[in-house]
């Protein structure tokens, strides 16, 4: 069975198409800067040369009508006709209380899915106009969500409360919900395979750390806690979201610089984190570039960047009363060898000792980057959101059948 995966942001869409038989990819690609003068698309089919193309679009449905003809493209392509596609998955960031599991797109749950919109708005609208996109132009193709929050529905009260009036819960369900919970439970399972132990046995700390960033505690095979909250904006320093604050913070600065609600949340969302500290850039590239170079500002992020990193370690291993495993995972996590250093060497007293030859090497698989005597086992794992995703739509609309 072939499968597309579609991953809408507010301003891209990137995409991956599968074989399901052998899980192979067959062509994967982004289109970028939607909306905008000139979007851009990249075109990678399997076994051919890679495309990249300048032109407007100016919304989802026509990106989403571009990829399908790329991907039957005479020179391009790598399908005959698009009715090959026999289902696609979507990524989708906010679920809510109401999505635990992944599911199959009816009009309930588009409607559902629009409903949290307020919860998600740089998210869950383009995601929605990628599933509209697909109604559109494959009207046929059953259609799978995966949501980010469904991992973390496993919570327990006391980590998804927030301490605010109960009445805010009932009416609104102001909540932790948790994101990135795709890529935490996957690399949790490739974590305990890689190990050759049953997940339920291991505590284990996950970190995804891209763009967005955020720590999982894993427990009993089950997202305990994680630092993402009600949105994608709580917990670790990110790019260019601030993470954790005094939330006084924001009366405070809406009524000293006389900002509106929407210019706090932006400049919170998106003039924060590691541009703001650095001045420089939200990419750990060029903050460690900066920084070897001797620029004071970048250092400042680093460590800061840093130091969150290790506080949320420390306080999911208590959470947990201990662990044992401890995941790096996504851009930063996976390549960015001085982080993981960074982090590893503040937590020795819990018994994590580096393996410096091993984290420098450079590698696409699992592998362990502790030395032999750690008491914590510390792994970069590369995620793969996609593949779950595919995995999960290719399950559902098989038992459809
Ligand atoms: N070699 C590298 N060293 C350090 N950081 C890297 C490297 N490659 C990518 N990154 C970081 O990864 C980030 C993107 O991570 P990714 O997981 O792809 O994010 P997202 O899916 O949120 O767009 C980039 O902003 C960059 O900072
Ligand atoms: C939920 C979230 O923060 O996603 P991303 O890291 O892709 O921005
Ligand atoms: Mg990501």
């Amino acid at each position: 069975m072939i499968i597309l995966v579609i991953n809408a942001g507010s301003s891209s869409l990137k995409y991956q198409l599968y074989n399901m038989k052998e899980e192979s990819v067959l062509a994967q690609g982004r289109v970028e800067r939607i909306g905008m003068d000139s979007s851009i698309v990249t075109h990678e089919p399997e076994g051919k040369s890679e495309v990249r193309l300048v032109s407007e679009i100016l919304d989802h449905n026509t990106a989403v009508k571009r990829v399908i003809d790329l991907l039957v493209h005479k020179e391009h392509g790598v399908l005959g006709s698009i009715n090959e596609i026999k289902a696609v998955g979507h990524r989708v960031v906010h679920g809510g209380e109401i999505f635990k599991h992944s599911t199959l797109v009816t009009p309930d749950v588009k409607l559902e899915i629009r409903k949290l919109f307020d919860l998600a708005p740089l998210h869950n609208p383009p995601a929605l106009m990628g599933i509209a996109a697909v109604d559109t132009n494959m009207a046929e193709v059953p259609q799978v969500v995966v949501f980010d929050t469904a991992f973390h529905q496993s919570m327990p009260q006391e980590s998804f409360l927030y301490a605010i009036p109960m009445v805010l819960y009932r009416r609104h369900k102001i909540r932790r919900y948790g994101f990135h919970g795709t890529s935490h439970h996957y690399v949790s399972q490739q974590a305990a395979e890689f190990l050759g132990k049953p997940l339920e046995s291991i505590k284990m700390v996950s970190c995804h750390i891209g763009n967005g960033a955020s720590c999982t505690a894993i427990m009993d095979g089950k997202s305990f806690d994680t630092s993402m909250g009600l949105t994608p904006l709580e917990g670790l320093m990110m790019g260019t979201r601030s993470g954790d604050l005094d939330p006084a913070i924001v009366p405070f600065t809406m009524n000293k610089e006389d900002l509106t609600l929407s210019e706090v949340n932006s400049m919170l969302n998106k003039h924060s984190g590691m541009l703001a500290i650095s001045g420089i850039s939200s990419d750990m590239r060029e903050i460690t570039d900066a920084m070897q170079e001797g620029d004071k500002q970048a250092k400042l992020a680093f460590d800061m960047y840093t130091y969150r990193l290790r506080k949320y370690i420390g306080a999911y291993a208590a959470a947990m009363n201990g662990m044992d495993t401890l995941v790096f995972t996504a851009g930063v996590g996976e390549n960015s060898v001085v982080l993981r250093k960074a982090v590893c060497d503040g937590l020795t007293f819990m018994g994590i000792e580096l393996d410096e030859t091993r984290n420098a090497e450079r590698s696409k698989e699992a592998r362990v980057i502790s030395s032999d005597n750690s008491r914590v086992t510390v792994l970069v794992v590369p995620t793969n959101e996609e593949l779950l995703i595919a995995r999960d739509t290719y399950q559902i609309v098989q038992n459809r059948a």
